[in-house]
């Protein structure tokens, strides 16, 4: 699967039809007043989240989207067509930010959300609405307005419950591998992941999802071997599952390099809860496991997890205690939406309802 995470994007709204002027021409009647119509509403442009999606590589391919233009409006009170609206589709979690990348324009966290980034312009009046009792005939009309254009930054962040991090080679696509149906490629080299996972793990019929990361190495934050740019799609998770292989020789401080990379990525990725745990231990004899397990536990000043993917040693464990934490930080169940007409967005967030067809 290719992966993309940022798509620079240009966007054009349909500019509105001109009004017409026209006047009504019929046998035996001289002077027909004005019948110019209006000119039809330029397309809008809008995005939407939907299910299905988990990458903006859609965006390396097709980088313009416009909206159609609304027709002229014509002779015998004729308006002109709508221009038809374009939709981009995006993946749920993704940002929309002005051209400088920085301002928000909308934050789209819902399959099915959707909001207008750009509004076609109106039609112009026909000279038919310029009738007046003077009886002056006006031979003119409004042309249409322009529709809007800009270049916006569609941003992917991820939304899954629960994260991994941890150096390279820790097993955390393993990890991934062994409790979801994903297949993330595994080797004994790092960074062999290069873009994330996501899979959904179950643990006693109730389900989350789970994100496997790049490893994180000393330095990530200054760009340091895959840096820490993918750090983003865990920050809207609940929990944090840091794992240190107990290959690592020193186990503390391989916890350290990472907590601190976390710590200088921000975000409020260190304020996050964190399990941690201590992996591949099937490596090791029983004695050696404790005495790394405590130096962990010393680096990190909590319980740690001790766990085996290869033989499933701790996993159950280590999924409930992840799921406990999910489900004590699960913000309130939302009330259901109104029952929705045709035409009511009122639950689809930010929707601007004066959308006239
Ligand atoms: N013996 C043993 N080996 C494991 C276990 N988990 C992972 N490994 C091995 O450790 C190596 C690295 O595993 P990965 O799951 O690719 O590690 P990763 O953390 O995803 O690494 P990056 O993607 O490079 O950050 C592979 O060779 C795995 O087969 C385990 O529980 N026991
Ligand atoms: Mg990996």
């Amino acid at each position: 699967m290719k992966f993309l995470d940022e798509a620079k994007v240009y966007i054009r709204s349909g500019d509105g039809g001109a009004g017409a002027v026209s006047f009504r021409r019929e046998k035996f009647i001289e002077f027909g007043g004005p019948d110019g119509g209006d000119g039809g509403r330029g397309g809008d442009v809008w995005v939407e989240a939907v299910n299905g999606l988990n990458t903006l590589i859609d965006f390396r391919y097709q980088q313009h989207f416009k909206g159609q233009i609304g027709t002229h409006g014509m002779g015998r009170n004729r308006t002109g067509a709508n221009g038809a609206p374009v939709t981009l589709k995006v993946p749920v979690g993704t940002q929309v930010f002005e051209e400088d990348n920085e301002t928000l324009i909308c934050d789209l966290t819902a399959e099915g959300q959707k909001f207008r980034i750009a509004k076609g312009g109106n039609g112009g009046f026909g000279n038919a609405h310029f009738k007046s009792s003077t009886n002056q005939a006006p031979d003119w009309a409004n042309p249409g307005l322009p529709g809007e254009e800009k270049t916006i930054w569609l941003r992917l962040k991820l939304i899954a419950d629960a994260g991994l991090v941890g150096l390279p080679n820790a097993g955390k696509s393993t990890f991934l591998a062994t409790c979801t149906r994903a297949r993330p490629k595994i080797a004994n080299y790092p960074f062999t992941t290069l873009h994330p996972n996501l899979g959904v793990a179950t643990v006693d019929g109730r389900e989350f999802v789970l994100a496997d990361i790049p490893g994180l190495i000393e330095g990530a934050h200054e760009g340091v071997g895959i840096g820490d740019r993918f750090l983003g799609h865990v920050e809207r998770t609940r929990v944090l599952l840091h794992l240190v292989s107990a290959q690592e020789e020193e186990v503390g401080k391989a916890y350290r390099t990472v907590a601190h990379e976390l710590e200088a990525y921000g975000a409020g990725l260190t304020e996050k809860p964190e399990i941690v745990a201590l992996s591949q231990i099937d490596v090791l004899d029983e004695k050696d496991v404790k005495k790394k397990a405590k130096e962990l536990e010393k680096a990190c000043g909590k319980p740690v997890f001790l766990i085996s993917a290869a033989t499933n040693k701790g996993m159950t464990e280590v999924l409930r205690a992840l799921r406990d934490i999910i489900v004590e930080t699960a913000p309130p169940e939302r009330e259901p939406p109104p029952p929705a007409g045709d035409d009511d967005f009122s639950d689809r967030g930010d929707y601007d309802d004066d959308n006239r067809k």
